[in-house]
């Protein structure tokens, strides 16, 4: 035996460990030299800060929140910016651009929500999934929602929106209150394919959705409460002096909790005697799995059903309150409308979803509706679950991301004349939908691995509503006492609120021929 020979293994050996050493040091710097890298990194840019408390007093809490974070942006020059406030760091995306590169194309990390003292843990809403992290709950939950209603299979609902919208037509003629024909109009349809209760049976649970969500609009407005803020709030007692938030939030829960268990409990009791017709929760509920804790899996039913009929509801009304309120304003719309349908249908007939290619005026109007006034201004805001570093800038890992749709769909550049309702923006030379225009459709609903599971039932709720509207009707403006006719004019909610819907106004529905009126049976 050599020396050689016999010191070559211990060498071997001394080489590996150093190397190891060598490479276990290099990554410690490389990690740290990273962290301390993206330390110095700057944040986004965005309005000064104050020593602690941020930029607590520049996040707008009144109002469109979301034309403030645009301004903020142009102030700054730049598409992506941040705040801060207390504990939160907040980006701000301001175009498409940037909303595509981080929660479309790094979604994986984009993809979970802000936790939220008033609206998640004293108003309870913390359990349905709009609300949830990226988490195995919200997975579990939102498959229940799209085996229900598969974007794949739209077309089954079909004979419901249609059976829902001829019940409003029949209405609007002599409607006294706009909105709440809508209200009915979607929550009739929303609670066949949620809980199966069908038509007049609906209406009951009317006024207990509308008020849960309507709370659930303000108290979810980022900034709308300290509470989000400082959450140690959460502990002061209902009687102390400032303390109104923890009464809101009372009142405000047990409206969740009856909106939540009514509808459910009735469609269990209906499978029970066998007289349920198929819908989400009853489809759900058979399909749950013996072999682990039904349980649990019935509550992920009830948040999965309700957070169905909360997404899907509020935010269709707001779109055909929208869609109304722009043909009152823009007459000269309608009538091309009128116009196109008068050139497809005979006299009497209704409008079908086989039409839709040869309504493209129709659609337009429809993407016109969503991008002129869209629903939900700011989507819902994202959390980001990693540190990134997007254009040189950090993003602190926590970060609430809020993408701004209405920026976004009020960009000169993709819609000229933005605040112009102008349905033939998304019209090319032949009449036909232009596909090199932005589709809003793409914004309006959301983004990434949270983008609405509701779009597709959505869009095909408002497209056969604004048809056989405008088939049925000249939506003209009311008559005051004296007999004149009264301004087109509509305000909208003023806020702090995350959906942007107009507030109840006036118009009279002039039916446009009797063979329709007949067809309707009025
Ligand atoms: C005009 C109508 C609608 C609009 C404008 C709309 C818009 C949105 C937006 C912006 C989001 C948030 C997406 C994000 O976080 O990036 C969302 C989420 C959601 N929407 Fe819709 N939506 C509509 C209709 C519906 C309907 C009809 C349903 C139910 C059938 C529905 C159910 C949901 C649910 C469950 C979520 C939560 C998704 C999640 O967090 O994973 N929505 N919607």
């Amino acid at each position: 035996m050599t020396e050689d020979s016999i010191t070559y293994p211990i060498m071997l050996k001394l080489d590996l460990t150093h190397t190891l050493a060598v490479l276990f040091f290099t990554l410690t710097i490389a990690i740290c030299a990273r962290r301390k890298n993206s330390r110095r990194l700057p944040l986004p840019p965005g309005p000064r800060k104050l020593p602690i408390i941020g930029n607590l007093f520049n996040i707008p809490s009144k109002g469109h929140i979301w034309l403030e974070y645009g301004e903020m942006c142009r102030k700054h020059n730049s598409d992506i910016i941040h705040l801060s406030a207390l504990r939160n760091s907040i980006i701000i995306l301001n175009s498409a651009r940037a909303v595509g590169d981080l929660l479309e194309k790094r979604s994986l990390i984009y993809s979970s929500r802000p936790p939220t003292v008033m609206l998640g843990e004293l108003m309870g809403w913390g359990a349905t999934f709009i609300f949830r992290p990226y988490d195995d709950e919200w997975k579990a939950q939102r498959r229940i929602l799209t085996r229900a209603i598969p974007p794949t299979d739209v077309k089954r609902f079909h004979p419901k929106q249609i059976t829902a919208t001829h019940d409003l037509l029949r209405v609007l003629g002599q409607s006294n209150d706009i909105m709440k024909d809508l209200h009915t109009w979607a929550a009739v349809f929303i609670m066949d394919v949620t809980y199966g209760i069908q038509g007049e049976e609906a209406v009951p649970y009317l006024k207990t959705a509308i008020e849960a969500l309507d709370s659930m609009a303000i108290a979810g407005t980022p900034g709308a409460f300290l509470v989000d803020q400082i959450p140690l709030l959460k502990y002061v007692p209902e009687w102390f002096p400032g303390a109104e938030f923890k009464r809101k939030a009372r009142e405000w829960n047990l409206l969740r909790i009856k909106m939540t268990e009514d509808a459910y409990r009735v469609t269990k009791e209906r499978m029970a005697d066998g007289t349920a017709t198929p819908s989400l929760t009853s489809v759900a509920l058979e399909q749950i799995d013996l072999t682990k804790d039904p349980a649990q899996q019935e509550e992920q039913i009830k948040a999965a059903s309700v957070t169905a009929y909360g997404g899907g509801s509020d935010t269709i009304v707001g779109a055909l309150g929208a869609f109304i309120l722009a043909m009152l304003m823009n007459p000269h719309v309608q009538t091309e409308a009128q116009q196109e349908l008068d050139s497809v249908l005979a006299p009497g007939d209704l409008p079908t979803f086989s039409l839709e290619p040869d309504l493209p005026y129709i659609s337009a109007v429809v993407r016109e509706v969503l991008r002129h006034q869209p629903v939900t201004p700011l989507a819902f805001p994202h959390l980001v679950t990693e540190e990134d570093v997007y254009r040189g800038y950090l993003i602190p890992k926590g970060s609430i991301v809020m993408p701004n749709v209405w920026s976004i769909l009020h960009n000169e550049e993709d819609y000229p004349d933005p605040y112009r309702f102008n349905p033939s923006r998304f019209l090319d030379a032949n009449g036909s939908i232009d596909p090199n225009v932005n589709d809003p459709t793409n914004f309006a609903f959301g983004f990434g691995r949270r983008a609405c599971p509701g779009k597709d039932i959505a869009l095909a709720s408002l497209w056969i509503g604004v048809a056989s509207i405008l088939t049925c009707y000249r939506i003209e403006p009311e008559i005051d006492e004296h007999g004149n006719l009264m301004d087109r004019k509509g305000e909208w909610y003023p806020g702090p609120t995350l959906f942007n819907h107009p507030l109840p106004f006036k118009c009279r529905f002039i039916p446009r021929s009797k063979d329709v009126e007949t067809s309707l049976d009025v």
